[in-house]
């Protein structure tokens, strides 16, 4: 149990424990969400949200206000002072600051795919391999170093006056605090970081800039402070880490699970003691946010697609799960390669979706919605079968992320991993991981607090091979 300093009690009178306020941030792709827990018992006691702008070209500015709403709104309903808050945020944003610590152009996000050319690029220079083995992963256009080294091609100028290079989650942590840090998880999606050793690797930096050395943040351990947050009263703020860093911590994933989050992107990962190096570039080798490490498959199309799909058949979220559920498994032979946004995983950034399988019969809503679900899930479905290729035991799939509340997705899900799926009652994973760090980084324990996590629902594991056959023929014939 964490507790905060008790100040002196009269002799006579009993020690009484006194609860422990922690916020916890997700400050991802379309939104900042802030809980205030209690440290004891993980309990949600107030919670805060706001909105970020769109596109994959966005000023940080926009995600420290949406940061200080969202905290304020949680904060209004915390039955007592903070002691402790952590940011977890999207991954491998390139947040590039001046002198002056103000950003010099918008941050370009994860899913930005423009850098493409120079992943390419520095693949060739280096080789797979190599990278693979410095950096955990084979560089694809999300990754922080294609994002410095397309700014470096194309906008010289503002590369000269990068100072320091963040990521978003520790611009926000920076904005609260006046430290530039960060911790290894979210370190470890730069493609300038050695997971294995936590250290950054300054010639890849330098390598990816045409020369230019910037300042790189202070890499802070798991129960690491960043200082005091003068907006909470000079409350302690954690390390922070990478959103999907957090989302494990807010699970507590043991060995043998496997979290697929379903948000703007879709993720597959698990917590592994050992790092991974997977030069076929599948799986990233990322470092987890308690001293480990988290291999991770991700693709740039999730619930997104599910949306898209209900606007084009003209219906909501709850009519596009009606829809899917009613058509058969297979969508009636259609399929959908559901790659909107380009794709990351496969390395396909300049991709387009397809549908294929039209036949007179088979076109109908129902079907279109079928094949978004599953195509969408075949994706990730492929991604847990990369993370078993590099040594991942894979007992059973934890759904979470905005898209597990699909009804349709939650039917469709157990069959195309083969696996036991369990949905763990609707919460916001990432905002409790950070809220976790937070309580561990005040609460002086060996280990991350465990709350308890209720799973609310286990389907049984169906063989969905014909589905994922289908598609991966599909994705064969249109790609390669
Ligand atoms: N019932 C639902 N069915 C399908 N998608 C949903 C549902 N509820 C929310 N979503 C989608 O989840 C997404 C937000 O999920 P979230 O995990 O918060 O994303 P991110 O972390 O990337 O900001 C939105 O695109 C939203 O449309
Ligand atoms: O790039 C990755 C993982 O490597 C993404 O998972 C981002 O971290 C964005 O996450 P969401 O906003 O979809 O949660």
């Amino acid at each position: 149990m964490i507790s905060a300093a008790v100040p002196p009690l009269p002799a006579n009178e009993p020690q009484q424990e006194v609860p422990v306020f922690v916020i916890g941030v997700d400050s991802s792709t379309q939104s900042t969400k802030a809980l205030v827990l209690d440290a004891g018992t993980g309990e949600v006691l107030g919670r805060g949200r706001a909105a970020h702008p769109d596109g994959t070209e966005v000023d940080p500015r926009a995600w420290w206000r949406a940061a200080q709403d969202a905290i304020a709104a949680a904060t209004a309903e915390a039955p007592g002072p903070i002691a402790a808050i952590a940011v977890a945020g999207q991954q491998h944003g390139m947040v590039a600051l001046g002198a002056d610590g103000e950003p010099v152009r918008d941050a370009l996000l994860w899913n930005d795919t423009r850098s493409a050319p120079q992943a390419r690029a520095l693949t060739e220079r280096h080789g797979a391999a190599e990278l693979a083995r410095r950096t955990g992963s084979v560089p694809v256009a999300s990754i922080t170093a294609t994002k410095l080294a397309w700014l470096a091609e194309h906008e010289p100028h503002h590369a000269d006056r990068v100072d320091q290079v963040l990521l978003p989650h520790d611009w926000v942590t920076y904005r609260l605090t006046g430290r530039a840090c960060t911790d290894r998880g979210d370190a470890s999606g730069t493609g300038y970081f050695s997971p294995a050793d936590g250290r950054w690797l300054p010639d890849l930096l330098a390598d990816a800039m045409g020369g230019r050395s910037p300042r790189l943040p202070e890499v802070l351990p798991p129960t690491g402070r960043a200082g005091h947050a003068e907006l909470l009263d000079g409350a302690v703020v954690a390390a922070g880490t990478g959103d999907n860093m957090a989302g494990a911590l807010g699970l507590g994933a043991e060995p043998g699970d496997v979290v697929v989050s379903l948000g703007t992107s879709g993720t597959a990962f698990a917590v592994t003691e050992r790092p991974s190096a997977d030069e076929t570039g599948m799986v990233a080798g990322f470092c987890d946010a308690t001293g480990r490490f988290l291999p991770l498959v991700c693709t740039l199309n999730a619930a997104r697609v599910l949306s898209a799909t209900a606007a084009v058949l003209g219906t909501d979220l709850a009519g596009l799960d009606r829809l899917a559920l009613d058509a058969p498994s297979g969508a009636g032979g259609l399929t959908l390669l559901p790659y909107l946004e380009g794709e990351r995983t496969p390395n396909l950034p300049e991709a387009t979706g397809t549908l294929l399988g039209l036949r007179g019969t088979n076109m109908t809503p129902e079907n279109l919605a079928r094949a978004a679900v599953e195509g969408m899930l075949c994706g990730l479905a492929d991604g847990v079968d990369a993370l078993r290729r590099t040594g991942v035991e894979v007992g059973r799939v934890l759904l979470i992320g905005g898209a597990a509340e699909s009804a349709a997705v939650r039917a469709v899900a157990a069959p195309l991993f083969g696996v036991p799926v369990e949905v763990p009652e609707p919460a916001e994973y990432v905002a409790l991981g950070a809220a976790k760090q937070a309580a561990w980084a005040v609460g002086g324990a060996a280990e991350p607090p465990r709350w308890p996590l209720r799973t609310e629902r286990r389907e049984p594991a169906e063989e969905g091979s014909e589905v994922r056959a289908a598609y991966a023929a599909a994705r064969r014939q249109v790609h390669g």
